[in-house]
């Protein structure tokens, strides 16, 4: 106590400072008085003889402004918080909120929010407020909001969190506002047509033989096989956008033609991750929420670093695509005019494009592949990892799926199959829609009102609302699913009872996702060759999935399992 008020009693030189200080410790001060006075006497002339110096008298102003700054701030988010919940008072408000803070001592990271999410839909209400610190969210699971929220036209925003990834992702498909989205998807919708997608079963293929080649150096052992799946989505990724992934590193680094699954890029996947991490860190953080206070802190100066990586790679891809693929795409533009439709695949279609009378600019391009490659890569291998999980845990469900590759392909085990095969696969999809029921890749997703909505009866949504859908409580709502613990295919057999908008592993409506048809053939190309070639049987100590959200769900310890060899008779 005696250093803080020697401290104050410097600072309390200045005219200014001396409002600051009295504010903070008019308590503290009053206990010793006397004493504290003589002290204080004789400290100020020794202070005034030797430190009146402009610079103190500076630094005291600036604490004064500091001050006064954070106290008017906190008063203004204080004033919006309150005026959003007056308007939502027709939503119950999760409780045991403390000031300034709110619920967020409860949330403090990707693996606790998903518990304290589900307590709160199953405790609270399907549709209930939260205060994560001075901000007010809805969080939803209830059927008639969800439908209202994910097929309106009007919230097309998604919520400020998304812009933790700007830096990265810039104003690609993604995170970008409603009026560039419209332009974007337009222009992109193109690149995903059923015709475009048959072309890359032969990347889904090349890729997985690569992925069966190495799980079998595994056979009969206790593996992670997250990383292995990780590797082959990144290769498989790079398909759409024409451009091998060894073709990246050679330009990149390695000097050498090697395939992301026999060299694995630990910088690009670490990267990825821990951009994932950071973004849900800064979600909860007072200092990583503002712009200017989160450069104060180590996750910036290691997204920084990150983002090179990051960036390196794309730029790679874009120049190396430039360098032999853009006449072939001009080629193709010039059969579109003789009237041959002839659609161009995703890097293509950008490298030719115009937004609003002219070509995308080489950071457009590069937003938009740095989009796809994030987007595209981590969502599917989460699903297809988390799908052979499920396998392993229910061997009947994994025979079925097995028999139906059997009575698909006959005798002889193919080396290659085709478009059509996998459409055929029927029952694999049914595990993978089960699989995506229980592990969505995306378990939570945001929405942000640019205006004040009018849901129903009156009832309103403030302008500058974020609007979390906790898809995961959804798909585990007995409501909607009977038995939702229960892993069962059968489910999505028939059509019957069908609520699309409380199964949303893509989300649903215009802002759904773009690639989810694409990541179909990518799953069932990738799941019926591991399942052709391996019976997937657990390790001797069964690690259950510990579950966190970071951006993608994430298991923390792993996707632990043991490969052995089939034999196709
Ligand atoms: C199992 C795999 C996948 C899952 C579960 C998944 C899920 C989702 C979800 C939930 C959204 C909405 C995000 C939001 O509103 O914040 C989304 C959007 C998006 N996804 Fe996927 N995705 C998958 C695979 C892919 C693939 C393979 C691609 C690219 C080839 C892709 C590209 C995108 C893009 C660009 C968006 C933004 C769409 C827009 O805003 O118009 N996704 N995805």
């Amino acid at each position: 106590m005696h250093d803080i008020a020697t401290w104050l009693i410097k600072i309390n030189n200045f005219p200014l400072s001396g409002v600051f200080v009295v504010s903070t410790t008019v308590v503290p001060l009053r206990v010793s008085e006397s004493r504290f006075a003589i002290r204080c006497r004789r400290r100020r002339a020794e202070t005034t003889r030797v430190d009146a110096s402009p610079s103190r008298l500076a630094m005291a102003l600036f604490l004064a402004l500091v001050a006064t700054f954070l106290a008017g701030w906190l008063c203004y988010q204080w004033y919006c918080m309150w005026t959003v919940r007056r308007k939502l008072a027709w939503m119950p408000e999760v409780p045991g909120g403390v000031p300034i803070l709110g619920n967020i001592l409860d949330v403090g990271n990707g693996r606790d929010m998903l518990k304290a999410f589900t307590r709160y839909v199953n405790t609270v209400g399907e549709l209930c407020t939260i205060q994560l610190l001075y901000e007010k969210y809805i969080l939803a699971t209830d059927y008639d909001f969800l439908e209202f929220v994910l097929s309106s036209t009007k919230i097309l925003d998604k919520g400020n969190e998304y812009q933790h990834l700007h830096d990265w992702l810039g104003s690609g498909l993604l995170i970008t506002t409603a009026t560039k989205w419209r332009k974007s998807r337009k222009m992109l919708t193109p690149a995903f047509h059923f015709s475009i997608l048959e072309q890359f079963t032969d990347v889904f293929e090349k890729n997985g033989k690569i992925l069966v080649e190495k799980l079998e150096e595994t056979c009969d052992k206790e593996i992670d096989v997250h990383p292995y799946i990780t590797w082959c989505a990144l290769d498989i990724i790079c398909g759409p956008l024409q451009v091998p992934y060894y073709e990246i590193f050679l330009e990149s680094s390695m000097g050498v033609p090697i395939q992301a699954q026999d060299n694995t890029d630990p910088e690009y996947v670490f990267a990825v991750k821990d951009m994932c991490r950071i973004l849900i860190e800064r979600m909860f953080s007072l200092l990583g929420r503002g712009q200017w206070t989160y450069k104060l802190t180590s996750n910036y100066r290691k997204e920084k670093k990150h983002l090179n990586v990051l960036h390196s790679r794309t730029k790679s891809v874009i120049q190396s695509r430039k360098k032999e693929g853009l006449n072939q795409a001009k080629a193709a533009i010039e059969d579109e005019d003789i009237g041959s439709k002839k659609k161009l695949a995703f890097l293509d279609s950008l490298l030719v494009a115009n937004i609003d009378g002219r070509p995308l600019t080489d950071d457009e391009i590069r937003e938009e592949v740095d989009t796809f490659m994030f987007a595209g890569h981590d969502t599917t291998a989460t699903a297809i990892s988390f799908c052979l999980y499920c396998l392993m845990r229910n061997p009947e469900a994994q025979a079925k799926a097995f028999e139906e590759q059997k009575t698909l392909f006959g005798g002889t085990l193919p080396d290659t199959v085709t478009h059509r095969d996998l459409q055929e696969m029927k029952y694999l999809e049914c595990v993978l829609k089960e699989t995506l029921r229980i592990y969505p890749s995306v378990p939570i997703i945001a929405r942000r009102t640019d205006s004040e909505i009018v849901y129903k009866d009156g009832k309103v949504i403030p302008k500058d609302t974020t609007i979390m859908i906790y898809i995961l409580g959804a798909h585990m709502n007995p409501k909607y699913f009977k038995d939702p613990e229960k892993f069962d295919p059968s489910r999505f057999e028939t059509n019957e009872g069908n609520k699309p908008f409380a199964y949303t592993p893509f989300s649903a409506g215009p802002r759904n996702c773009i690639g989810q048809k694409f990541a179909m053939l990518e799953m069932k190309s990738t799941v019926s060759r591991v399942l052709r070639h391996f019976e997937i049987l657990p390790p001797k100590e069964p690690k259950v999935p510990d579950l966190a959200a970071q951006a993608v769900l994430a298991s923390l310890n792993g996707i632990h399992l043991v490969l052995k060899k089939r034999t196709w008779t």
